[in-house]
């Protein structure tokens, strides 16, 4: 991949190339109403970080990430982020009742991109997913389904947001596409985006990793 892979400090990834600030969360605790997972999580990114958020199963990985995306409140600690920003899930944001090029219009239409169909076309390409654009997502296997949420990432430019949030977007898909999304993350981290993603596997184009372990309760 030509990428370093340095881990480095938990609190800021200050070796990245770049340094315009994109993204910090400042003491933030991570919780579930009143359930507290995790307490005063620091994070700093600069464009050009590709940070893997990592800890055991139900330590609070997804919760902080919704947190960040603005699903969950954040009731102590401050998010900032200076960009736009791109979240991925396996869980939210495809509908099974809308054909594959409908929900990708939706998904660009929520980043207020207008559905380009060609542009559409040549991110489904990059997916995999070009001959099924009139299919109804209820009839895609999961690694197809995860494909269609991945397709936004080659549509939107860093500067119609700048920051990538990824829940466990390497889940279900196969080495093939694993490969060209951490290619395409690369790209994007390069092109001055920053990235916080979560994975059970390592990421090779990584350059700093958040582990929740440190601020488990
Ligand atoms: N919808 C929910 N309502 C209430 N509690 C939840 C909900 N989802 C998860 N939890 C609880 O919050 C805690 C953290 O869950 P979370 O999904 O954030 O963990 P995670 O680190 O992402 O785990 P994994 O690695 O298994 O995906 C868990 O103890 C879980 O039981």
């Amino acid at each position: 991949m030509g990428i370093d892979v340095r881990m480095m400090g938990n609190a800021d990834c200050t070796d990245s190339t770049h340094t315009q600030l994109i993204f910090t969360a400042q003491g933030v605790n991570v919780q579930r109403g009143e359930f507290l997972l995790c307490q005063g999580v620091d994070l700093a990114l600069r464009a050009g970080d590709v940070c893997h958020l990592i800890g055991e199963n139900g330590l609070g990985k997804t919760t902080l990430i919704l947190q960040i995306a603005g699903l969950l409140p954040v009731m102590t600690g401050r998010i900032t982020c200076k960009t736009g920003m791109v979240y991925v899930s396996h869980q939210l944001g495809i509908s099974s009742a809308l054909t594959v090029q409908q929900n990708l219009q939706f998904l660009l239409a929520l980043h207020g991109v207008a559905a380009d169909d060609e542009l559409i076309s040549m991110a489904l390409e990059k997916v995999g997913l070009d001959g099924l654009q009139d299919v109804p997502a209820a009839q895609l296997s999961a690694g197809q389904m995860r494909r269609v949420g991945l397709a936004k990432l080659f549509v939107l430019t860093p500067a119609q947001a700048g920051f990538w949030l990824l829940d466990e977007p390497l889940t279900a898909l196969d080495m093939q596409m694993v490969d060209l999304l951490e290619r395409q993350i690369a790209t994007f981290a390069a092109a001055g985006g920053a990235v916080l993603m979560t994975s059970h596997q390592a990421i090779n184009v990584a350059n700093c990793q958040l582990d929740l372990a440190e601020y488990a309760v």
